[in-house]
């Protein structure tokens, strides 16, 4: 098994749509400044509003800060009033875009098919894919989680996915409770043997975030756990101090 000492965590901040222009400018240059405190532990990526892209994109540069985005259309371009394709995003610079996220799935109608077809999209761009996945609390409460989460795995993943893949329980996200480290620990080493089973990869190669209410006080733990790549923060990431104590909890566990 993978030791939590010889990892590199991912740390990814996903800002949703929040940040007009003098607050992310100044936000992205805390992160950028702070990260160089974080050392080796960690990959920082953070994902503005598509707005912010270009603007953070040059605050970033020289730092040992990602830029990602938080979505990109299926096709590279044509008639699709209001997206924005995988090849604008690498034009801007951008190295990671989420996909799957479970507030475009319930609020856009994003189906397993069409983020399979956003995967692909975006690997062909040269873009690394966040997939997420997630259980509904009535999922969970019915005792459904794994096989919820087996299908969106094997729908929502090409054969040859070469990308992270996020953990969100749905009833996590916003909510301030965080799934127990026995259940992240559980659920994504289940999550890689679906991977194992269902992908022609090996099962090791995909890193697994996890997301949902991670907060600096609770980082450590969560990214002690040797399944667990690294974390998807969405709220903790609008506070440089909030996203790089997380950031510094991977320090912690690599100490
Ligand atoms: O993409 C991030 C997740 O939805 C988690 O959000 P949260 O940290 O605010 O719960």
């Amino acid at each position: 098994m993978q030791q939590a000492s010889s990892r590199r965590h991912l740390i990814v901040g996903n800002w949703k749509m929040n940040g007009l222009s003098a607050g992310s400018l100044e936000l992205a240059k805390a992160v950028a400044e702070g990260a160089r405190d974080v050392g080796p532990a960690a990959r920082l990526v953070i994902c503005p509003p598509f707005t912010q892209l270009a603007a953070v994109a040059k605050a970033l540069e020289g730092s040992k800060v990602q830029l990602g985005a938080q979505d990109c259309h299926q096709s590279p371009s044509g008639a699709h009033t209001g997206d924005i394709s995988a090849d604008m995003l690498v034009d801007l610079d951008v190295g990671f875009v989420i996909l799957g996220h479970s507030e475009r799935r319930q609020h856009h109608h994003e189906t397993d098919g069409l983020v399979q077809a956003k995967v692909k999209a975006a690997e062909k761009a040269g873009l690394t894919p966040i997939v997420c996945v997630g259980e509904t609390a009535q999922q969970r409460d019915e005792g459904h989680t794994l096989e919820t989460l087996g299908e969106q795995i094997s729908k929502s993943l090409p054969k040859d996915f070469s990308g992270v893949v996020a953990y969100e329980p749905i009833w996590a996200i916003g909510s301030g409770r965080s799934a127990s480290v026995k259940e992240i620990d559980e659920t994504i080493s289940h999550l890689h043997d679906v991977i194992g089973r269902h992908l022609d990869v090996d099962d090791k190669s995909v890193s697994i975030l996890y997301g949902g209410s991670v907060t600096a006080r609770d980082a450590a733990s969560i990214l002690s756990i040797p399944a667990v790549g690294g974390v998807l923060v969405g709220g903790a990431s609008l506070s440089a101090e909030s996203f790089l104590g997380i950031a510094r909890a991977a320090l912690a566990t690599t100490a």
